[in-house]
């Protein structure tokens, strides 16, 4: 049968899912990008700033474990849209941190306004944004076969690039024509929209009018036969901690995700402490690194198809694919080496290196849906989602520490030569201990 009369119901969904996480992560870079005017008008110090953001770093990173089981219990139309309409207001919580702040000193709560209100808006939305990626990729092998999966998941997780590089462009504009608060709640308002067409083109497969009986034949063609097409099943929560595959995806998302976290967070101060840059400096080789993230993500994402029509099964494709795409990090060891040459050697080199990461990325989460039955998959990816969370702050962290260690003796650019070798070599790392935790691909169908 080919793809025309099979029909492509599947690909709105996978834009619904890229358009949630583009959302996602405009909404989480609103802040960053007003810290210099924020810090300026309420006085905060850099720890202030520091203990604002660390709140919304560690409330994912925890509510990741809750947000996916809860997916897996009521669904993932209900969870999304619920994970979704929290999240949003979190997002335009942030306009009224000064009243929500106010109360909560009146309340006896021993911190500053402003930092009080802020906090507690961060820790919202972080309660809320740590829905999508679990339900995002449930939503994936809801709809999508194997060997279709990381191409999707490729297709939405590019939407975190996507926002990184709308939000630069849109914020300040917004905050300086109408204020820093309705920037909150402009952006804020796009889940709502979101949310009316989730609600209105997303059900399960076996209950969605809109897909045709051919497409959801082949959407199923590689179901389990134990596995029931929706939910229902109560999933065994701690029996999934005694699964090897388990802890393959944790260690995976623990040594890789901190990386990306890494290159989110410090990179722009990287070329303003090594290259002079000013803010607006930055626009354009933050859009041209984001922009190389995206292809890496999609072509990634298509990748172990390659070897799956070479006769692959999909999980053996895919790892075959993560061995390959965990060597490219490798170029980002030239990046302080060639740096003197010009800014743009290692803004391209790490663009590769942060490429490979949305390459290894989709590949990863989709190794969940290789080896669980979906009915696990929210809870399997909030459990891997913490881990690469708490992976972002202990990266981020040692990075903190590096760099003051190194600054201090005036050798911050050895700090960085080491901060971006562990960013190169956390892949092949991260592959060598999934295959050491699974080293033949064996699918958990009995919970
Ligand atoms: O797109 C983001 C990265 O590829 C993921 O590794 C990361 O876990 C994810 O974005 C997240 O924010 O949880």
């Amino acid at each position: 049968m080919n793809h025309q009369t099979i029909g492509k119901y599947r690909w709105t969904i996978c834009a619904l899912l890229f358009f949630a996480t583009t959302v996602n992560y405009l909404d989480r870079q609103v802040l960053s990008l007003l810290a210099p005017a924020l810090s300026k008008e309420f006085g905060w110090s850099n720890s202030d700033y520091a203990n604002i953001t660390a709140v919304f770093q560690f409330g994912y990173a925890i509510s990741m474990l809750f947000a996916g089981r809860f997916i897996d219990a009521i669904g993932t139309r209900r969870a999304f849209t619920i994970a979704v309409v929290v999240w949003s207001l979190g997002a335009m919580m942030h306009a009224f941190s000064v009243p929500i702040g106010a109360a909560l000193v009146a309340l006896g709560v021993g911190l500053p306004v402003s930092v009080a209100g802020f906090m507690v808006s961060r820790a919202v939305l972080a309660l809320g944004e740590a829905g999508n990626f679990p339900a995002a990729i449930k939503a994936t092998a809801e709809y999508f076969p194997k060997k279709e999966r990381s191409f999707a998941t490729g297709i939405f997780n590019s939407g975190a690039n996507v926002g990184a590089i709308l939000a630069p462009l849109t914020v300040p504009w917004i905050a300086v024509t109408w204020g820093w608060q309705m920037a909150f709640i402009a952006i804020g308002a796009i889940g709502f929209l979101w949310v009316a067409l989730w609600l209105t083109f997303y059900d399960a497969p076996a209950r969605q009018r809109r897909l045709g009986a051919a497409e959801l034949a082949y959407i199923e063609s590689d179901r389990e036969v134990t596995e029931p097409a929706v939910d229902g099943a109560k999933v065994p929560w701690f029996r999934l901690l005694a699964h090897r595959q388990t802890w393959a995806f944790v260690a995976g998302k623990f040594l890789t995700d901190g990386v990306w976290w890494f290159y989110l967070f410090w990179l722009p101060k990287y070329l303003t402490s090594q290259y002079g840059m000013s803010t607006t400096d930055l626009a354009l080789p933050l859009t041209v690194l984001y922009s190389m993230t995206m292809i890496g993500s999609i072509g990634g994402g298509w990748f172990p198809t390659y070897f799956m029509e070479r006769g692959y099964k999909p999980y053996d494709g895919r790892m075959r694919a993560m061995l390959v795409i965990a060597f490219f990090p490798l170029v980002v060891l030239l990046a302080q080496p060639l740096g003197g040459i010009s800014y743009w050697m290692p803004v391209l080199l790490i663009g590769v290196g942060a490429s490979a990461h949305q390459a290894w990325s989709a590949n990863l989460f989709t190794t969940v849906s290789d080896m669980f039955p979906k009915r696990a998959i929210g809870s399997i990816v909030g459990i891997g989602g913490m881990a690469g969370g708490l992976g972002g702050v202990a990266v981020s962290k040692l990075g903190g520490w590096i760099f003051d260690a190194y600054g201090a003796r005036g050798q911050l650019s050895t700090g960085y030569m080491v901060m971006f070798s562990v960013c190169a070599l956390a892949y092949l790392v991260a592959w060598a201990a999934m295959k050491a935790l699974v080293p033949r691909h064996k699918e958990i169908t009995a919970l």
